[in-house]
C-alpha cells in the first residue's frame, strides 16, 4: 500500500495537478501517450486515500472491460485488494446493465432480461421484414439496424422517429420508407422477448433516471465521484446519463483526447468533449501534453497532421524522448510489394535491434486489408507464418457452435428470448421445421406474446399444428423446463455441461469426423473452460457458492472488442486502427495510405468525416514508440480486379515534409538525410534488389522529388470517383481470430496472369493503371486532365509502338525525358530514356508506362 506522498511522487507536475483537483467538474485533455491511464488510476487511489471515499461510491467508466480490469488491478496494487475490488468500474454498458437488472421492474422488464448482440438485432430485423413482406435486399438488416441505433443514440424512440420529417425523408430517399415501422415492431418484439439490445442499455438507463426522480437521486447519491475515460468517444445518451448522475454534486472528472475521437460512426460525439466546459460551466481544464511514448519526430509528425483539423482543443503535445528517425513513407508499386516490403522491414529491424515480434504492429483501415500481409508472412521464404496474430473477423463468441450453446443458456435464463428460441428450437434437429416456426411466430405476433408462451399454451393461443408437431414442441419445452428447474441448484459450469450433453449438441458434433468437426468440439471445450474460469474467478472474488448462469451471460454478452485480447504472445499484431486504440508498439506500419481507402470513400464528401479520418491516422501514428512507417501502393487488387486509379492519401500531404523520409520503390528517398534510402533501393541488402526483376531494369532511382507538392497536386486533381463497397469501411466490431488460411489471390505479376491479360485484352487497361496515377481507359483517355499535360498525348503500349528515339515522354515518377533508344518487342520491349531530372534510365515498357507528350 502506498501513501499519498509516494503516490504523488510518481506523477509529473501536470498529472499531479489533475489528480489532486477534486473540487468540481474537471476536464483533462490528455495528448497521446501522456499518461491518461496513470492519471485516472492515481486519481482514484488518491480519492480513496486522501478523501477516504468508499470504493463503492466511486464510479469509473472505461471504454473496454479490459481497461477496467487492468485499472482495477493497478489500483489494488496501490491501495490494497479490498478497496480495489469494490470500485464501481467498468464500461457504460456493463455498469448500467447491472443497474437495469436491479430496477428492471420499474421499466416493465424482468431482471433476467437478455442482452441482444448485433447479430441478434439483425436477425430480429430480418424476421420483422419478412413478416412485413419487405425485401431484405432493399431493407438490409445491417442498414436498418444502423438507422435504429443512430435514432436511439439521439434518444429518438419509435414515436419520435415516426414524427421526425428529416428521418422519414432520409429513409424515403434511400428507398426504405418503412424503416419507422420496422423500428416500432423491433422495439415491441424486444420487449416481448424480455430483451434489450446494446443501445437499449443506455436508452433505458437514461429513461429510468430521467423519469424516476427518486431512483435518480439514489444513484446520484451513491456515485459521489464519477470518472470517465475516453470521454471523446461518448455519445449523446451517455453524456445525458452522466449529467443526470452528476448535476447535483458535480464531482465529475472526464479524461480524453479530442484528437483521438474516432467513433462517430457508432454515434460518438466529439462535441461532448469540445463543449464540456459549456455544459459544466465551472469546469476546470487540465492539459497533459508530455508524450512519454514516442520519439520527438513521431510526435512532431503527428502534430503537424492535426494542424489541418479545424475542430479541436488547441494543444502542443511534446516529447522529451530522443529525436529518433523521421516517419518513413514507402511508396510501392503494388499491394503485394507493400506486403513484402513490410515483412522484410520487420525482419530487418528485429534482427538489428534484437526486439520481439510483438514489438511490431501492422495497422490498416479495414479488416479486409490483412489478407495480403497474412499471405506474405505464410510464404516459406518469409517464414513468419506462426509469427503473427490477426485481430478481426469472426470472434469466438460468434462461431456457430458457441452461439448455439449460448442460445440454450439464454433460453434457460429467459425463456421469452425470441432469438435464442428461434436458433435452437430445431437444433439439434427435432423435426420442428420452418413452417411450424412460422406458425408459432404468427400466433405470437397476433396475440402479442412470446414464442415460449405460445408453445407453453398452444390451445389457449390457438396454435394450429398437428398432433405430432404439438408433441415435438412440448418435448422441446420439457427439455428447457428441466434446465430451468436445475438452474437454482447448479452453478453455471454444471448447468452448461448438462445442457451440452442432454440437448444432443454433444452427440450431434460427435458425428462430424471432419477437421471442421474437430475444431467445433475444441471450441466447445474452450467454452467450458471459459465458464470454469469465470466461476473460479467469481468465487475468488468472494461471490456466493453458486455462480449463476445469469452472471456468466451478462459477462459474455458485454465483452467488447478488445476484451479477449491475449497480448502475451510474442507475435506481430495485425489489426485495424480502431482496434489499436490505447495500445503501443515499438514499430508501427500504417498501410494502404491511398485515397478511397484512407481516407475512406465514404468520408471524402464531408469535412467532419474527413477530420475524423485524419484523427484516425493520428491515433495510428501515435501508437509508435520508435519507428513509424506509412505505406501505399500504386496498384491494388479489390473485388477481384486491379484498382488502377490509386492515388496516395491526401493525408501524406498534411504531414510536414521535414518529418518525413520518403522512399520510392526502386530508388532513394527524397529526404536525403537518411541512410535508409541505400538499403531500400537494394544496395546494402546484397542479394535483395526488388525492383530490378519486375520493374526498372537499370540501377535504382537515385534522384529526389518534392513529396509534399507532388501529392498535393496529384490527389487534388485525380480523385478516384469510383464507389468502394462497404468491405472497406471500418469494421465497427473488430474481433480476434487466429491466423487464417491463405486465400487464393491473383498475383498481378505472375506469368500466367500476364498471359491472361495479354490474351484477354485487359492488359492495356491494367498497365495504364500500374503507373499512370489515376488516368483511365485503354484508349489513353483521362477522366480528368492533369494540369500541364497536352490533351493529345498518348501512352506507349506494352509493345514499343508509338515510341521512337527523340520522342518526348513523361513518366509518373521520373518526369519528362527524351527517348534515346527503343529495343525488343512485345513483352520485352525496352526504352532508354534521358530524364531531365533524374538522368538516363532503361525501362521495361510493359511496366513503366510512358506518356508520349511530343
Ligand atoms: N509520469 C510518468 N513518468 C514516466 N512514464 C510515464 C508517466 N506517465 C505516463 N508514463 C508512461 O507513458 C506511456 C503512455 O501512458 P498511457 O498509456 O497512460 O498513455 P495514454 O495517455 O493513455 O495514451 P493514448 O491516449 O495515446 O493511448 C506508458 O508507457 C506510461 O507508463
Amino acid at each position: 500500500m502506498q501513501t499519498e506522498q509516494t503516490l504523488l511522487e510518481q506523477l509529473n507536475d501536470n498529472q499531479r495537478q489533475a489528480v489532486v483537483y477534486c473540487d468540481g467538474p474537471q476536464l483533462v485533455i490528455a495528448g497521446a501517450g501522456s499518461g491518461k491511464t496513470r492519471v485516472l488510476t492515481y486519481k482514484i487511489a488518491y480519492l480513496l486515500v486522501h478523501y477516504d471515499l468508499k470504493p463503492w461510491n466511486i464510479l469509473a467508466l472505461t471504454f473496454t472491460n479490459k481497461a477496467a480490469n487492468e485499472m482495477k488491478g493497478r489500483i489494488s496494487g496501490l491501495v490494497g485488494d479490498e478497496r480495489g475490488r469494490s470500485l464501481q468500474m467498468g464500461t457504460f454498458h456493463s455498469i448500467f446493465s447491472r443497474i437495469l437488472r436491479v430496477e428492471a421492474a420499474t421499466l416493465g422488464f424482468s431482471s433476467d432480461f437478455t442482452i441482444y448482440d448485433e447479430a441478434d438485432s439483425r436477425s430480429l430485423i430480418k424476421s420483422i421484414c419478412k413478416q412485413m413482406g419487405l425485401d431484405d435486399k432493399t431493407y438490409k438488416p445491417s442498414t436498418v439496424h444502423a438507422a435504429i441505433s443512430m435514432a436511439k443514440n439521439r434518444l429518438q424512440m419509435p414515436d419520435d422517429y415516426a414524427a421526425d420529417g428529416d428521418s422519414l425523408e432520409r429513409d424515403r430517399r434511400r428507398n426504405m420508407a418503412e424503416t419507422h415501422k420496422i423500428y416500432r415492431a423491433y422495439q415491441s418484439r424486444l420487449r416481448l422477448a424480455n430483451a434489450m439490445d446494446f443501445d437499449d442499455l443506455l436508452v433505458y438507463t437514461y429513461l429510468l433516471l430521467n423519469q424516476n426522480e427518486e431512483i435518480r437521486r439514489k444513484y446520484a447519491a451513491r456515485f459521489q465521484y464519477v470518472l470517465v475515460d475516453e470521454y471523446q468517444d461518448t455519445n449523446y445518451v451517455q453524456q445525458q446519463i452522466l449529467w443526470l448522475l452528476t448535476r447535483d454534486v458535480r464531482r465529475i472528472c472526464v479524461v480524453g483526447d479530442d484528437y483521438q475521437s474516432i467513433y462517430a460512426f457508432r454515434g460518438a460525439k466529439i462535441d461532448n468533449i469540445l463543449n464540456f466546459q459549456k455544459v459544466y460551466a465551472d469546469a476546470q481544464l487540465f492539459k497533459l501534453e508530455r508524450n512519454y511514448r514516442s520519439t520527438k519526430l513521431i510526435v512532431a509528425a503527428a502534430n503537424s497532421l492535426m494542424k489541418h483539423n479545424e475542430r479541436q482543443i488547441p494543444k502542443e503535445v511534446y516529447s522529451e524522448n530522443e529525436n529518433g528517425e523521421k516517419v518513413k513513407v514507402m511508396e510501392t508499386i503494388s499491394d503485394k510489394r507493400e506486403a513484402a516490403i513490410v515483412c522484410r522491414e520487420i525482419k530487418r529491424i528485429r534482427q538489428q535491434e534484437k526486439c520481439r515480434w510483438s514489438d511490431f504492429a501492422i495497422l490498416y483501415r479495414t479488416n479486409a486489408q490483412s489478407r495480403l500481409f497474412e499471405e506474405e508472412m505464410r510464404k516459406s521464404e518469409v517464414a513468419m507464418g506462426d509469427k503473427y496474430r490477426v485481430y478481426g473477423g469472426l470472434s469466438f463468441y460468434q462461431r456457430k457452435e458457441i452461439k448455439d450453446v449460448i442460445a440454450y443458456l439464454r433460453l434457460v435464463v429467459n425463456p421469452n428470448d425470441e432469438e435464442a428460441f428461434r436458433r435452437i428450437v430445431n437444433y439439434p434437429a427435432r423435426g420442428i421445421g420452418d413452417t411450424t416456426l412460422a406458425k408459432v411466430l404468427d400466433c405470437a405476433q397476433q396475440q402479442e406474446t412470446s414464442l415460449w408462451e405460445v408453445i407453453s399454451n398452444p390451445v389457449q393461443y390457438q396454435l394450429l399444428v398437428n398432433k405430432g408437431t404439438a408433441t415435438k414442441l412440448l418435448n422441446f419445452r420439457a427439455l428447457i423446463d428441466g434446465f430451468v428447474a436445475q438452474r437454482e441448484e447448479s452453478d453455471a459450469l454444471t448447468l452448461a455441461r448438462d445442457i451440452i450433453e442432454k440437448s444432443g449438441i454433444k452427440a450431434d458434433l460427435a458425428t462430424d469426423r471432419t477437421a471442421e468437426g474437430d475444431s467445433r468440439r475444441e471450441n466447445l471445450d474452450s467454452l467450458i473452460s471459459g465458464i470454469a474460469d469465470f466461476v473460479q474467478a467469481q468465487r475468488e472474488d468472494g461471490q456466493e457458492e453458486h455462480v449463476l448462469l445469469t452472471d456468466y451471460l451478462a459477462n459474455v454478452s458485454l465483452m467488447t472488442d478488445q476484451d479477449s485480447d491475449d497480448s502475451s504472445d510474442d507475435k506481430v499484431t495485425l489489426m485495424t486502427i480502431h482496434a489499436a486504440k490505447g495500445l503501443e508498439f515499438g514499430t508501427v506500419f500504417i498501410v494502404g495510405l491511398e485515397e478511397n481507402i484512407f481516407p475512406s470513400q465514404m468520408s471524402v464528401g464531408s469535412m467532419r468525416e474527413l477530420e475524423e479520418e485524419r484523427r484516425l491516422l493520428y491515433v495510428a501514428i501515435t501508437r509508435a514508440e520508435k519507428h513509424c512507417y506509412l505505406t501505399w501502393a500504386h496498384t491494388r487488387w479489390r473485388f477481384g480486379k486491379m484498382d488502377g486509379f490509386v492515388n496516395a492519401s491526401r493525408f501524406l500531404n498534411d504531414i510536414a515534409p521535414k518529418y518525413l523520409d520518403v522512399q520510392v520503390e526502386g530508388g532513394r528517398g527524397s529526404g536525403g538525410h537518411s541512410s535508409y534510402g541505400e538499403t531500400w533501393g537494394g544496395n546494402s541488402h546484397g542479394s535483395y534488389r526488388p525492383w530490378e526483376d519486375d520493374y526498372e531494369i537499370n540501377k535504382p532511382y537515385t534522384g529526389s522529388r518534392e513529396w509534399g507538392n507532388d501529392y498535393g497536386r496529384r490527389s487534388g486533381r485525380m480523385q478516384n470517383s469510383r464507389p468502394v463497397a462497404g468491405q472497406f469501411m471500418a469494421d465497427p466490431k473488430p474481433k480476434i481470430t487466429s491466423p487464417r488460411q491463405a486465400e487464393q489471390a491473383v498475383n498481378p505479376f505472375s506469368p500466367s496472369f500476364e498471359k491472361m491479360l495479354r490474351q484477354g485484352g485487359r492488359w492495356t487497361k491494367v498497365e495504364h493503371a500500374v503507373t499512370n496515377g489515376g488516368r483511365t481507359s485503354g484508349s489513353g483517355q483521362r477522366t480528368s486532365a492533369p494540369s500541364g499535360a497536352s490533351s493529345g498525348s498518348s501512352y506507349a503500349s506494352s509493345g514499343s509502338s508509338g515510341l521512337h528515339p527523340g520522342s518526348v515522354v513523361e513518366h509518373q515518377r521520373f518526369g519528362r525525358g527524351v527517348v534515346v533508344k527503343v529495343e525488343g518487342v512485345g513483352e520485352n520491349a525496352k526504352a532508354t530514356v534521358d530524364f531531365d531530372a533524374t538522368g538516363r534510365k532503361q525501362l521495361l515498357l510493359k511496366f513503366a508506362k510512358l506518356r508520349i507528350v511530343g
